[in-house]
């Protein structure tokens, strides 16, 4: 599931600065100075380009005016579609003398298409024309009209209620499963209360998914990472996904702000099978560079955003390095090309494999009796990749939380090792 809640500052978590704003002054005020230099923008915009940049004005003005200036360019053309990725292009060096190195500026997008250059630039691969032409038609008019009654999703940001900018349910495999989905787990603080049952139409796709999101892993271990080997807390066995978020976006505006997936109930490195149907939209991922890290001081274009183009029926794999070194987004767009099936709306399914060893059951709860949630630490030089279990009770509207922090274990194949201490601890 997306936490968006993460973006929400935390002052009481003993992990350092994790996350934190380096401005005082209150968000609104904040966006008021956004909105005067960009009258144009809506507001969510805003928040979530501040956001992105961890509550800095100046770097999010910085930012927008990059995007301004992108949206100018594309106006004139094909809208939403990349003009040339040349303006992108810097000189390869020497190690392809065929292919220019791209590279991803700060302030600016670069829009991807083709598969290689998604695997090459991205941690993520995309097979487009995914499913059977009819399969993905009736999964869309399935989940269309499952999507009728989706809602959104609201949480705390500051001390501000918020709801997210698209609408969302949740798909299990049985009735036992909704149950315990309803009753065992949290999420981000609070109980779901929309769980469904998979439908025919996610059913049929699911060993297609199953099978193309292994092979997809498999290529990318042998291919792209060190030693042809799988990483540090990456589970061996095969990928099985058991349960599905689907969201839906009506209309260009809605969105989904920058976030990492929740890593508490699929454990480290986790994996997600990503089908979009209907409306094409893009799909945008950003490096997360630790802030006392040298590097970025060198490299100012390290935090560029990369536009991966969903068209309808692709599978996006979220690989293994995906949520713990990388922020996902679904931006809002100046304009869509209508679907003949779906009009302005896309459907998003994301298959996810919940671990059985991951189960709440096995994992801490804080004094407030809740359910935590498992992060790591992205911002930080200082203990940059370690996990830790935190209480999220309070992003709840009207809810307090707790000051619970407990650092989390796992063995090198992403089995987490007993607690340390009683989840009651402190
Ligand atoms: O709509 C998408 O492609 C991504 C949705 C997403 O990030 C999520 O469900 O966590
Ligand atoms: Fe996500």
């Amino acid at each position: 599931m997306k936490s968006f809640l993460e973006r929400a500052k935390r002052k009481r978590t003993p992990e350092p600065d994790e996350d934190t704003g380096d401005g005082d002054e209150p968000t609104e005020v904040k966006l008021a100075m956004l909105a005067s230099l960009h009258p144009g923008l809506e507001q969510e915009v805003l928040l979530d380009v501040l956001l992105a940049h961890d509550g800095s004005v100046p770097a999010a003005a910085c930012s927008l005016r990059g995007q301004n200036q992108h949206g100018r360019k594309k106006s004139a053309g094909v809208v939403g579609y990349q003009q040339s990725m040349t303006q992108f292009a810097v000189s390869s060096g020497g190690s392809s003398p065929t292919k220019k190195k791209i590279k991803a500026k700060k302030g600016s997008t670069l829009h991807l298409y083709d598969p290689e250059d998604v695997a090459e630039h991205t941690p993520c691969t995309i097979v487009h024309n995914f499913l059977p032409p009819d399969l993905a038609n009736d999964l869309l008019k399935e989940l269309l009209n499952e999507a009728q009654t989706f809602e959104k999703q609201s949480f705390k940001l500051f001390d501000n209620v918020v709801s997210s900018p698209h609408t969302t349910s949740f798909f299990v495999e049985s009735y036992d499963e909704i149950q315990s989905q309803k009753t065992e787990y949290h999420y981000n603080g609070a109980r779901l209360t929309d769980v469904r049952r998979i439908t025919p139409g996610l059913i049929r796709a699911k060993p297609l998914v199953q099978e193309a999101v292994n092979k997809e892993v498999q290529h990318r271990i042998a291919t792209r990472y060190p030693g042809g080997k799988k990483l540090k807390y990456q589970p061996p066995d095969a990928w099985v996904p058991n349960s599905a978020f689907v969201n839906c976006y009506d209309g260009p505006q809605e969105s989904v702000g920058w976030h990492s997936d929740q890593l508490t109930y699929l454990g480290p490195r986790a994996i997600i099978g990503s089908l979009s149907l209907g409306v094409a939209r893009e799909f945008r991922v950003r490096r997360v560079v630790p802030k006392d890290d040298d590097k970025s001081a060198e490299d100012p274009d390290a935090e560029g955003q990369i536009s991966i183009h969903l068209p309808h029926n692709s599978l996006l794999v979220m690989h293994a390095e995906m949520q713990e070194e990388w922020k996902h987004s679904v931006a809002p767009s100046l304009s869509i090309d209508p679907h003949p099936i779906s009009g302005n709306k896309r459907i998003n399914i994301t298959y996810r494999d919940y671990r059985a060893n991951m189960h709440p059951r096995h994992t801490p709860k804080c004094p407030c009796k809740v359910q935590c949630i498992l992060r790591v630490v992205q911002r930080k030089k200082e203990n940059f990749g370690k996990y830790f279990w935190m209480c999220y009770a309070g992003n709840v509207p009207g809810k307090a939380g707790c000051s619970f922090f407990q650092w989390a274990e796992f063995d090198d194949d992403g089995r987490p090792k007993p607690l340390s201490k009683p989840a009651y601890s402190r």
